[in-house]
């Protein structure tokens, strides 16, 4: 079932939403998406004219046509026309989550109303999507309008937003996603929720200013559907899905005398179109009256390495230190976990003054206290890290400021500090640390480095061996991090003098 996605929805003839937004937005995800059509609409840019909706025998014929041969890994559903068509979707569906060895993930987009303001499916389909279909679904992707219609609250603002999502999962959907096309809040800005595990994430973006938005809702949920297809978690397919939106919008353009439909260009490989992540501190969190943890230590900007960082040595004792930097490596890094408080500072102090003596970049990973006292070059922190340590402080003292991220929406998550590089990883699986659930690869490296690169010098990490380093530098990235190469290696200076072959000049 490799990257197999199906979409059960209706199809647009004017070429622009449902089963074709769908499988082309499928196709610039690189999954193979199969089809089942619940209606045949006659619609064009001007409006819906006709809607023909498929008899529950030819639905099923479908249905078991693809079970058979090509189950899917996600199956995205789009317009159902009635309730027959609910109650048939709901029952193949129960069935697939409990027999199929991989059972699929759902995604549903609740199509009501079509973007022309024509309603799509019949009054009395509601209750029987509450009772039938919600309950199966992994992520629903209402837009603003099917919200209310589902939960009857009014999306006045971001706390509504949020009890609207509570109410669907209450309903039995897993994760929601509301889109905010709708809203103008704040003003001339587009603002996106998801809700899944008891986390919440916020995208927000200036609004893209064109008519032709025919399609977005399908597109959206069928490029996150894609996304799930290939592993990526739901906070990434969110984002991607997001970025894969607005650059549609940017490209879209008019094919009758309506509402044209967005384009679909591809993955999106352009920094500008990703959204930014709103959390306390970022550029729209005020408007949106974001609580500020207490203590508030935001800060964006810190001071730069002049350039990338080479081969980056990850190690755990001062004497590792002094042997990577003597042997010539660049960037070391002092990362020493369930630290002795006898030896620790004093270990600080040493791989800094280390540092000094061989004129190489010293980071510590996680004591930024002891890193600033010590007056280090820079602090590597991880994710968590970004909400507790004082941040002000490090920038104030000059350090440069090292970020670990693990998939894109943490990338865009860091961005949004401007630190001094970026780190991506796990890219291949590592005994070092546990990174169940995180390991990257390289075709996702390859999209963070162009992305990234630009603004950032760039690290890889995790499992990154000399067998793996020409692939890994093959992305383009400009450092790479490695423990085990160099301290499991019968010999450390020739592995460091590979290494660092590999990385040629940078
Ligand atoms: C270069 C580099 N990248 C990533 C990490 C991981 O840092 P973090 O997420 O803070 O996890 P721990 O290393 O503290 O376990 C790193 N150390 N260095
Ligand atoms: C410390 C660390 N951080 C990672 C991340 O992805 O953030 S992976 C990792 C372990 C790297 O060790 P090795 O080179 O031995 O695989
Ligand atoms: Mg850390």
């Amino acid at each position: 079932m490799a990257d197999v996605v199906w979409s059960i929805a209706g199809s647009d003839s004017g070429g622009g939403a449902g089963i074709q937004a769908d499988i082309k937005a499928m196709h610039s995800f690189g999954v193979h998406g199969c089809t089942v059509i619940t209606a045949l609409t006659a619609q064009n840019s001007l409006g819906v004219e006709a809607l023909n909706s498929t008899s529950t025998e030819v639905i099923e014929s479908q249905l078991q046509a693809l079970a058979i041969d090509m189950p899917a890994r996600v199956i995205k559903i789009g317009m159902l026309a009635n309730v027959q068509q609910i109650q048939l979707v709901a029952e193949h569906l129960s069935h697939y989550k409990a027999k199929w060895v991989e059972p699929p993930l759902v995604v549903y987009d609740p199509v009501a109303i079509a973007s022309s303001g024509d309603r799509l499916t019949e009054e009395d389909t509601i209750d029987a999507l509450k009772t039938y279909l919600l309950p199966l679904i992994d992520v629903i992707t209402p837009n603003t309008q099917e919200t209310q219609l589902l939960t009857g609250v009014y999306l006045i603002g971001p706390d509504a937003v949020r009890e609207a999502a509570q109410k669907l999962q209450q309903l039995g959907v897993q994760s929601v996603v509301i889109k905010g096309g709708h809203w103008d809040y704040p003003k001339g800005y587009c603002v996106d929720y998801c809700a899944s595990q008891g986390q919440e994430y916020w995208l927000g973006n200036e609004a893209i200013n064109t008519p032709h938005t025919h399609g977005t809702g399908c597109s959206l949920s069928s490029a996150i559907a894609a996304c799930l297809a290939k592993g990526y978690p739901l906070k990434d397919a969110f984002i991607l899905g997001k970025a894969y939106v607005n650059k549609g919008l940017s490209y879209a353009q008019r094919f009758g005398e309506g509402i044209g439909p967005l384009a679909h260009t591809g993955f999106p490989e352009d920094i500008n179109d990703y959204p930014q992540v709103i959390e306390a501190g970022s550029w729209l969190a005020d408007e949106l009256d974001f609580e500020q943890p207490i203590p508030f230590n935001f800060a964006a900007g810190f001071a730069d390495t002049g350039g990338e960082l080479g081969l980056y040595a990850v190690v755990d004792s001062v004497d590792w230190v002094e042997k990577c930097l003597s042997a010539g490596v660049p960037t070391v890094q002092l990362r020493v976990k369930n630290a002795d408080p006898e030896t620790l500072e004093a270990d600080i102090q040493t791989a800094v003054t280390l540092g000094n003596k061989y004129q190489g970049r010293v980071f510590i990973n996680d004591y930024w206290q002891l890193a600033i006292k010590h007056g280090a070059y820079g602090v590597h922190l991880g994710q968590e890290d970004l909400s507790e340590a004082n941040l002000q402080a490090i920038q104030e003292a000059g350090l440069r400021l090292g970020v670990s991220t693990h998939g894109f929406y943490e990338m865009l998550r860091a961005h949004n500090y401007r630190p001094s590089y970026l780190a991506f990883g796990a890219i291949y699986p590592t005994t070092t640390k546990d990174m169940t659930g995180q390991i990257q690869g390289l075709e996702k490296l390859s999209h963070f480095v162009p992305l990234m690169a630009e603004h950032y010098p760039t690290v890889a990490i995790g499992g990154i061996d000399l067998s793996v380093a020409p692939d890994v530098v093959k992305t383009g990235v400009g450092s790479i991090a490695v423990v085990r190469a160099i301290t499991e290696s019968n010999d450390h200076a020739s592995a460091i003098e590979q290494l660092q072959a590999y990385l040629g000049n940078r």
